[in-house]
Order: structure tokens, then C-alpha cells, then sequence
């Protein structure tokens, strides 16, 4: 298990991370996100884990042992960076090959380490080809083959998407999840994007201004976020107060019974804060109404609406055509629907 304890970093003054206390499971084959927005202290605590950048104060232990003074090389962490940073005069074969040797990994045994590797990331017919030949998502899939052949005790996977293109990120996350899980290598990966997060993380941590402010499942974190920031920063786009009473949640755009399936235990009787994504405030078309439709903009498959009532501005969703002006009625849907705190 890594752990870190009240960890600091600094540039210059800046503190980038701010006694940091964390720890990730390391029951096998789990993977946690490290979540936040861009310039929140995600790089900055990988790169501190992987021995990478100097810790001010603090310390970062792996099973109860510090690693403070071990170097990056000896962490037995494997390390991915945003662009793969593959050797380009090698192969592929070579470049997954890499950390074998030091290791003690060498001829018949290294080779078929390699090709299990390169069959894991489902390119085993590309084991001769130069790096510069490879798409971006084939590249990330060579680099992670890289770091995951010597058998690291940790990997670390620093924006491993960034470089890909949109299209293909989505099968890419997945894929990334699927080969870490099946290496099974406790996986920490950092990410600026909650889909990217959901796709591939068991554990999701939320970072905001060099701490971390949140550790939950995935789904957890999306129905009971712990402050309103973390709330908007995970897609709430309308934040209401609301009163519980009996299981049910009451607010201005309506009321909604929480189950315990969609609130994670029902929350205790009173005020609250609430946070509401788009898909939890559904209108129709209704010429009595009390919202009124300011905007409206053609989805996929549905529409998305600002609405207005009274002084008070919402996100919503039709799956009707509406227009500007139109009044429409609203409901609340549950799983859209976060508790605060
Ligand atoms: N070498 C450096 N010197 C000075 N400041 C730095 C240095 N590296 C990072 N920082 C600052 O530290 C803060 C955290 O940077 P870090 O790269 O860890 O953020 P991040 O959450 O990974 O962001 P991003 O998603 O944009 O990569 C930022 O404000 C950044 O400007």
C-alpha cells in the first residue's frame, strides 16, 4: 500500500501540494483516478511519488516503509507520461524489452515476457516496427506494455489520453483499464477529465489547490459530492437548496424521492445543498408551466435548455423540440441529483 503522509511540495514559494495525506489500496488489480482541475497538483504528486520531484516536508511509504530516501529508479514504480516518450531508435520489441535487463530478465526468458506483454496490449504483430509508425494510440498501448513488463509493484499513468484524439480516447480508456486489470498492477492514474476517471478508475480521489478534498468510488462521488466546488467540477451545473423529509428531497424545481440507490443512504431530514447536472431537471412543454425556456440547443437525442423561474436560472434537459419563450414544466430525475456533503 502507498501511503503519503502530510506531504509538501514547493517551487520557489508556491506551494504545490499542501500536507497531502493519501493512500491507495493495493489490492490487486485496483485502479484509482487522480481527479482536478488543470494546476490543481495532480503532476506534481505523481511525479513525488515516483521519486521524481523533492518532497519539502512529509513522507510517502509503501507498506509502512518509507521510500523518501529510495531512488526513482529502485521505487519499483512503472512510470507513463502523458505522450508515452517511447525510444525512437529502437523497435518496439526493444523499447517494451527496456527495463527487463535490469531486472536480471534476459534472452528466452525476456523474450517471452515481451511477447506476453505486446499480446496484452493486443499488438503482437507490431513488435518490428519503429515507434514513428505507430498511431497515438498504438504508442500509448507500446509504452504502457514498457512499464508494465518488469512487473512494477505500482504504475503511474500521468494524462496517458492526452495526446490521442478525441474519437479514440473513450475505446482507449477502457482498454487501458481492461490491460491494467488483467496485468494486475495496482494503478494510479491521473486525469483532468471525470468520463476519463469513470471509465478506468475503481477509486476516484479529487484534487483542488495542492490537497485532495474527496477520496469515493466513482459512483459514489457523483451522487455525494463533498463541497459544491467538487459538485460543479463533476458536471452540476445548477447548485439549489433543498429540505429532506422522509426520503424525499423538495426544491425549487420539484421533488424527487432519493433511494438509497441513487443518494447512497438516504440523507438525514433537513436542509440541505443541492446539485443538479442537466439530465436531472427534465421539462416538457406546458403552456401552464412555471419555468420559462431561455435557450435551446439540438443534442444527440435530446434537448438541452436554460430555463428560468423568477429570478433563478437552471440546466435541463427536453426530449421535446423547445423554443425561447416556450413554458414548459419541470421534473426531477434521481440519478442526476447529488446531495451535498
Ligand atoms: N517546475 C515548476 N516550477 C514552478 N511551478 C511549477 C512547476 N511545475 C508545476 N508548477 C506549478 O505547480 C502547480 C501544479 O502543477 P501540476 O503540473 O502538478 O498541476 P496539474 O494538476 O498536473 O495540472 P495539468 O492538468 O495542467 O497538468 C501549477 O500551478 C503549476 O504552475
Amino acid at each position: 500500500m502507498l501511503t503519503l503522509h502530510r506531504v509538501t511540495v514547493r517551487y520557489g514559494r508556491f506551494e504545490a501540494l499542501r500536507g497531502v495525506d493519501w493512500s491507495v489500496g493495493t489490492g490487486q488489480a485496483t485502479v484509482t483516478a487522480l481527479l482536478g482541475p488543470s494546476g490543481c497538483g495532480k503532476s506534481t504528486l505523481l511525479r513525488a511519488v515516483a521519486g521524481l520531484e523533492p518532497v519539502a516536508a512529509g513522507s510517502i511509504a509503501w507498506d509502512g516503509q518509507s521510500i523518501d530516501d529510495v531512488a526513482p529508479h529502485r521505487r519499483d514504480f512503472g512510470v507513463v507520461f502523458q505522450d508515452g516518450q517511447l525510444f525512437p531508435g529502437r523497435t518496439v520489441r526493444q523499447n517494451v524489452a527496456y527495463g527487463l535487463a535490469r531486472r536480471g530478465i534476459r534472452g528466452a526468458a525476456a523474450r517471452a515476457r515481451v511477447d506476453e506483454m505486446l499480446e496484452l496490449v493486443r499488438l503482437h504483430d507490431y513488435g518490428g516496427r519503429s515507434p514513428d509508425a505507430l498511431s497515438g494510440g498504438q504508442a500509448q498501448r507500446v509504452a504502457l506494455a514498457r512499464a508494465l513488463a518488469p512487473r512494477p509493484r505500482l504504475l503511474l499513468l500521468d494524462e496517458p489520453l492526452a495526446a490521442v484524439d478525441s474519437q479514440l480516447r473513450e475505446a482507449l480508456a477502457e482498454s487501458i483499464g481492461e490491460i491494467v486489470r488483467a496485468a494486475g498492477t495496482p494503478t494510479v492514474l491521473v486525469t483532468h477529465d471525470h468520463r476519463e476517471a469513470a471509465l478506468m478508475a475503481d477509486t476516484v480521489s479529487v484534487m483542488r489547490a495542492g490537497t485532495i478534498v474527496q477520496t469515493d468510488a466513482a459512483s459514489r462521488l457523483w451522487h455525494r459530492p463533498v463541497d459544491e466546488d467538487t459538485a460543479e467540477f463533476l458536471g452540476a451545473r445548477s447548485i439549489v437548496d433543498g429540505i429532506v423529509g422522509d426520503g424525499v428531497l423538495d426544491t425549487a424545481v420539484g421533488q424527487v424521492r432519493l433511494t438509497d440507490e441513487s443518494s447512497f443512504g438516504t440523507p438525514p431530514d433537513g436542509p440541505c445543498r443541492v446539485a443538479l447536472r442537466p439530465e436531472a431537471v427534465v421539462a416538457t412543454p406546458d403552456p401552464e408551466g412555471p419555468a420559462v425556456v431561455e435557450h435551446a440547443a439540438a443534442l444527440v437525442a435530446s434537448w438541452r435548455v436554460r430555463l428560468r423561474i423568477a429570478d433563478a436560472v437552471y440546466e435541463g434537459v427536453s426530449s421535446k423540440p423547445v423554443r425561447p419563450g416556450a413554458r414548459v414544466r419541470l421534473r426531477l430525475e434521481a440519478g442526476g441529483v447529488a446531495v451535498i456533503g
